[in-house]
Parts: structure tokens; sequence; C-alpha cells
């Protein structure tokens, strides 16, 4: 295939290029760096730009001649959602409008987008399949299900082929140890309580502890940053032998939750170490319990999780945490 990968300088997007790579297809890059880092991608596939820009995106498609579009350029901090909405309305939805006008001039009609277990809100049943209500909480969660239905809407009218990925908690870090999260300011739970052990002077803040869940913290579906990606790659493939017009939805999680607490004890099994912890009020917009029913994606895409179980999520990201991370960024 030949493929343009949108945020692929990101933590996700990241291994996604490296994945296509490995498999032999071509990849170039669109990025602006925002949150991503000019280190983690083959410094000649990069097309430094943005997505608002439809000329850096001409560019883009151009030099690509893609055929298929992965689209992971996002805001996506939920608390920040809420205090600045203005920079997620126009990098999430006007961005995704962009990227799909640019498709329809350069006539690349497969998208793969990124979206998440936001557009649930919080489930009334768990593990959450596809047809559960969506009922997002945050704004964030609210562009990311607008961004869905846009391009469900321009697939249906212009011809286009799109599937949209509803990630459940993307964790850990690419075997070789090369590549791996590293964002700035660092909101996830798995990155944040690495980070206390590899430096020793952070304190975790561990946010809500009267959650209505076994223990009272909250319950997450977290897979393998490398399992996330191999659905896009089949998602891609089965694409390919759809009708003109197709539009899909898939959960991609492990299908099983832990909670806060149950995550820092086993990351202290890893790690041989205590971690130093502060009992902080819930945060704003936090579900209690977010878990998937990956069995759509198992049964259509032919995938399944393989490295997903906690023990190498967190080994993983360890080894991760304990390099030297990007020498540029
Ligand atoms: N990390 C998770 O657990 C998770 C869960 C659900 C959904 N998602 C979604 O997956 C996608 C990737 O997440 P991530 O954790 O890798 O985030 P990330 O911030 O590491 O990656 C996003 C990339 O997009 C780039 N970008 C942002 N704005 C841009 C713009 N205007 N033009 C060009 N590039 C731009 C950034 O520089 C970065 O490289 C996002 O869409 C996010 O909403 C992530
Ligand atoms: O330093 C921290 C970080 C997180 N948490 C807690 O750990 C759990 C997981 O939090 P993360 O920030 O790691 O993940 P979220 O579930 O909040 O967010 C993820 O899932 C969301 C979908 O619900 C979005 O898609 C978002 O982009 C993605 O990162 C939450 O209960 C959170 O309160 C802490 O206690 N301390």
């Amino acid at each position: 295939m030949k493929t343009l990968v949108v945020g692929g300088a990101g933590y996700i997007g990241s291994h996604m290029t490296r994945l296509l790579l490995d498999q032999g297809h071509e990849v170039r890059v669109l990025d602006d760096l925002s949150t991503g880092h000019r280190g983690a991608i083959p410094a000649e596939l990069l097309i430094e730009g943005s997505l608002l820009d439809p000329a850096a995106l001409d560019q883009a498609l151009e030099t690509s001649q893609a055929d298929v579009v992965i689209h992971f350029a996002a805001k996506s901090i939920i608390p920040e959602s809420l205090s600045n909405p203005q920079l997620y309305y126009q990098t999430n939805l006007s961005g995704t409008m962009q990227v799909l006008e640019a498709m329809r001039r350069h006539r690349c009609s497969r998208l793969i987008f990124s979206s998440t277990a936001a557009v649930y809100g919080t489930p009334e049943v768990v593990p959450i399949d596809e047809s559960a209500p969506t009922r997002p909480i945050s704004p964030y969660g609210r562009t990311k299900l607008f961004m869905e239905q846009m391009i469900a809407d321009y697939a249906a009218a212009y011809g286009l082929r799109t599937t949209s990925l509803r990630y459940f908690n993307a964790a850990g870090a690419h075997a070789s140890g090369l590549i791996g999260e590293a964002h700035e300011p660092e909101t996830h739970l798995i990155p944040n309580i690495l980070r206390s052990m590899a430096q020793g002077d952070f304190t975790l803040q561990l946010f809500g502890t009267e959650h209505p869940t076994a223990d009272g913290t909250c319950v997450r579906d977290y897979i393998h940053v490398q399992d996330l990606v191999s659905a896009h790659l089949r998602a891609a493939e089965h694409l390919a032998n759809l009708p003109a017009g197709h539009s899909d939805v898939f959960n991609l999680g492990l299908g099983h939750g832990y909670s806060v607490l149950e995550v820092l004890e086993a990351a202290q099994a890893v790690v041989g170490r205590e971690i130093p912890r502060q009992i902080r009020p819930a945060r704003a917009g936090d579900p209690p319990t977010l878990i998937a029913n990956p069995g759509r994606a198992n049964q259509i895409l032919g995938w399944h999780c393989v490295h997903s179980d906690l023990d190498t999520i967190l080994r993983s990201a360890w080894r991760w945490h304990q390099g030297p991370g990007f020498t540029s960024t």
C-alpha cells in the first residue's frame, strides 16, 4: 500500500509508521510536531506542516500518492478540551474536514480514523459494544463523535471507504525500546507511574478513590500500542474489498479492565519498588469503568490482541522510560 500517516510523529502514529515500514508498505508522514517528535520517525518520511493547511495536505498527498490515509492528528487531552474547546473544535473538526477535502481533490478513497472510547461517555453497560449509546461527556469526546459522523457522511456522499477505530487506553512501547510514549505534559496513568519510578522525584497523583468500582479507583481497558496499530493494518486491507460509500466503526481493546490500584501494584512488581503516590479528588470527565467488547473487530477484521497482557505492557513501557528518549523534538 501507499500510505499517508497524518500525525505519524506522535505516540501511536510513530508505531503505525514503524509497522507499515516493517511490512514493506510505502509511508509518508504529515505532522506539525506540536505534540509529536522528529526523532520518532525516519527523517526522510516527514512532511512538516499542519492538517489545517490545504497546501500542506496537497503536498503530502501528491508526494505519497497515497491510496490509504491513516489519520491520528488531533488534540486529545480531556481536561484541556474543557478549558480550551476552541483548540479542539479547530484542530479536530476543521482539521478532519481539511483531510477529507484533500482526499477528494486527490481521489484518495480509503481513510482509517482514530476515534476513542470517550464517544460513549459514561456507559450503562460494560463491556461496551459498538451499538451502545454515544453520549460523550467532554468537548474532546464530542469532537471525536462529530468527526466519525462527518467521515461517514463524506463516505456516503463522495464514495470514500472509511473505518473509525474507537481505541480504549493505548499503552506500552515498541519492543525495540526505540519508540514509546513521550507527551508533555503527560496525563496518562502508565507513563506517569513509570516516570515516577525512573526519575525518583515524582509523586503519582491518584485521581479518585470513591468511584463505584470494586476498589474505588477507575477501571480501564489497556491495549498495547503494537496491537492497536496492527488493527489499523487489518482495517486498511479490509476496506480495499468493500464498496465505495462504506463506513464502519470498531472498538479496539482487550476486553478486560484493570483498576488504577491494580495497575499500580503490577507496576511495582515490574520495577521492584514502591510508587510514591498522593490521593487527589476525582478528575473531571473520568467515567468509572471503560471496558471494550472487541468481538466485532475480532470477527470482521480477524484481529486479536497478542501483546496486551498488563505485564507485557508495563515491561515494554518501563524499558522505554529507562532509555534516552527522543534525541530531537
Ligand atoms: N493515547 C490514547 O490512549 C488514545 C485513546 C483514544 C484515542 N486516541 C487518539 O489517537 C490519536 C493519536 O493519539 P496519540 O496518543 O498518539 O497522540 P499524540 O499527541 O502523541 O499524536 C498526535 C500527533 O498529531 C500531530 N498533530 C497535532 N495537531 C496537528 C496538526 N494541526 N497538524 C499536523 N499534525 C498535528 C502531533 O504533532 C502528534 O504527532 C489521537 O487522535 C487521539 O485522540 C488516543
Ligand atoms: O497521573 C494520573 C493519570 C491518570 N490517573 C487515572 O488513571 C485512569 C486512566 O487515565 P488516563 O489519563 O491514562 O486515560 P483516560 O482513560 O483518561 O484517557 C484515555 O481514554 C480516553 C477515552 O476514555 C481518551 O481517548 C483519551 O485520549 C485516552 O488517553 C483515570 O482514572 C485517571 O484518573 C491517575 O490517577 N493519575
